[in-house]
């Protein structure tokens, strides 16, 4: 049960040009990939990547421009043409239903596809067994979504994309939410798929660029700036071409802080989505004008641990001492009024309302303050004048300040929220994977953002998978596994092997 698809030798696009109000989203882009070979598509935030994907994959139409498939012309108006033509995407925001199964949410990709006709849900499943045998998937038809880590929706929308038939893989930065051992897998999952598939994959993670890319295209403000070999360009080469400087991430030097306790976690035991304990006891203190790693592997207790603090998670037993008061299951206004501030992981759903503007996207959680509103009305000069200074500081890219924060690029959503949080004020900072989706230039510019905090004296909570990130920042590393707390070690004590070790549960001293 496969779509039947031609086989792709090559796919071409030619001078493509796509408008959104006020910005020019692809300018004039020619490029070609043929067949097996993996194109790397980088450049920064809003530089036009994803339109031009979803230009490929007939989700936009574009206003001038043709795409070739074989040397024929090809005209997708909908993303069912594209599959029809052999093409696949795996965009960024995963597009699964939470509350179906696995199953269930590859045959209703058959039925978009195929339109109204009787499923055979039989046959969608000795499918989806074939593809997941054939390409080392793993895949558990019955599991529901919501019930999966990141990796393993990734997986499933991989899966889907190959039931399907695609020849030709589109994928939207597919390891920007996987940990780094999922994103070793995927790297060589798809090293192997490339001798059968054509990839264009777009990255901001120069590493796998150089790993796993035959080509590399660059492209910035919407135009094509460079084309080459991947094997003629270092990781640093590529950095420097992409933001015309060279990148360097800075680094916490600074002698420990001696600060006061601000934030004291006691005992802290929270369920996960599925009802067992994600926190078991869990104790974990910081200071003011301090930066605490949490090092772990994903799904260790970091996401429960950030919700309980914020407010967004019941909390069973244990306390959340902020500046010697309990915050154990107050209200989330309540506790963004005690000063703290949260750059979440769900940036569309947690860290914006996308149908609401960039600028009131910004004041979010003050638009009740005097500073922007009085007698319940909003000050809007004030408003506008506040988004027109974060956009400059933050270089989000952006039209203007009133278009609709869901219309951002994925990058440009994340300063946003940045812009937000750090402008605050906020008392402490808890910062998810604050980096994850910022082109190299904008991360430079964060972590040089959260080490100014830190000398301000605010405490910083910083979740990473990330270890360059965490032992590049951090006064102290916790490792948590297992929903506790393994150990906590000075900067000078935390190495890769250190961490790696106690991130794999292992305690014993005399290994660290
Ligand atoms: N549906 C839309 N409506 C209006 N503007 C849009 C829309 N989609 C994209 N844009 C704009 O087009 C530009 C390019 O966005 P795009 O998402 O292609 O960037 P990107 O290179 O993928 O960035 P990132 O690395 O941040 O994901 C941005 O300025 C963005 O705001």
């Amino acid at each position: 049960m496969e779509l039947t698809t031609k086989k792709i030798t090559s796919l071409r696009v030619e001078h493509i040009t796509k408008r959104f109000p006020g910005v020019l989203a692809s300018d004039d882009i020619s490029l070609s990939i043929a067949e097996g070979e993996v194109l790397a598509l980088v450049g920064e935030n809003g530089a036009g990547k994803t339109t031009l994907m979803n230009i490929l994959m007939g989700l936009y139409q574009s206003d001038e421009g043709r795409i070739l498939i074989n040397g024929e012309e090809v005209k997708f108006r909908s993303p069912n043409d594209a599959f029809a033509a052999g093409l696949g995407m795996v965009h960024q925001q995963y597009m699964l239903v939470p509350n179906m199964s696995v199953l269930e949410n590859i045959a209703l990709g058959y039925k978009n596809a195929w339109g109204p006709f009787k499923l055979d849900l039989k046959m969608v499943r000795n499918r989806i067994n074939e593809v997941s045998k054939k390409y080392g998937l793993a895949v558990d038809p019955d599991a529901y979504i919501w019930q999966l880590s990141v990796g393993e929706q990734q997986r499933v929308e991989l899966v889907k994309t190959l039931c399907l038939g695609a020849r030709f893989l589109i994928l939207d930065e597919p390891t920007s939410a996987l940990t780094p051992q999922e994103t070793d897998e995927l790297i060589i999952l798809l090293k192997r798929m490339s001798s059968e598939l054509s990839i264009i994959f777009i990255s901001h993670k120069l590493q796998e660029v150089k790993d796993l890319s035959d080509k590399i295209v660059i492209l910035r403000h919407g135009a094509v700036v460079f084309e080459g070999k991947t094997s003629e360009h270092s990781p640093s080469d590529i950095a420097a071409l992409m933001t015309g400087h060279e990148v360097e991430l800075p680094q916490n030097d600074e002698p420990p802080c001696e600060g006061e306790t601000v934030l004291d976690i006691k005992n802290l035991n929270v369920k996960s989505d599925r009802g067992f304990l994600a926190l078991r006891d869990l104790n974990l203190s910081i200071k003011a004008g301090e930066i605490v790693g949490l090092a772990g592997v994903s799904g260790n207790g970091q996401r429960e641990l950030a919700e309980a603090i914020n407010g967004l998670r019941k909390v069973e037993d244990g306390e959340i001492l902020f500046f010697g008061k309990d915050l154990a299951n107050k209200s989330p206004s309540h506790i963004i009024e005690a000063g703290m501030g949260y750059i979440p992981e769900e940036r569309n759903t947690e860290g914006i309302v996308p149908s609401f503007s960039m600028k009131e996207n910004l004041i979010l959680k003050d638009s009740s303050h005097t500073q922007f509103s009085k007698y319940s009305f909003l000050k809007k000069k004030e408003i506008e004048k506040n988004a027109t200074d974060l956009r400059i500081k933050f270089d989000i890219r952006s039209p203007n300040t009133s278009v609709t924060a869901g219309s951002l690029s994925g990058g440009n959503i994340q300063k946003v929220i940045l812009a937000r949080e750090l402008s605050r004020k906020p008392k402490f900072l808890i910062a998810v994977y604050p980096i994850r989706g910022l082109d190299l230039g904008a991360a430079e510019f964060i972590h040089k953002q959260l080490l100014e905090k830190r000398r301000e004296g605010i405490g910083i909570l910083l979740v990473s998978e990330e270890l360059d990130e965490i032992l590049d920042l951090s006064d102290r590393v916790a490792v948590i596994f297992k929903g506790q707390i393994q150990k906590v070690l000075d900067r000078k004590d935390a190495n890769r092997r250190s961490l790696g070790i106690l991130m794999a549960g292992v305690k014993d001293d005399q290994t660290v």
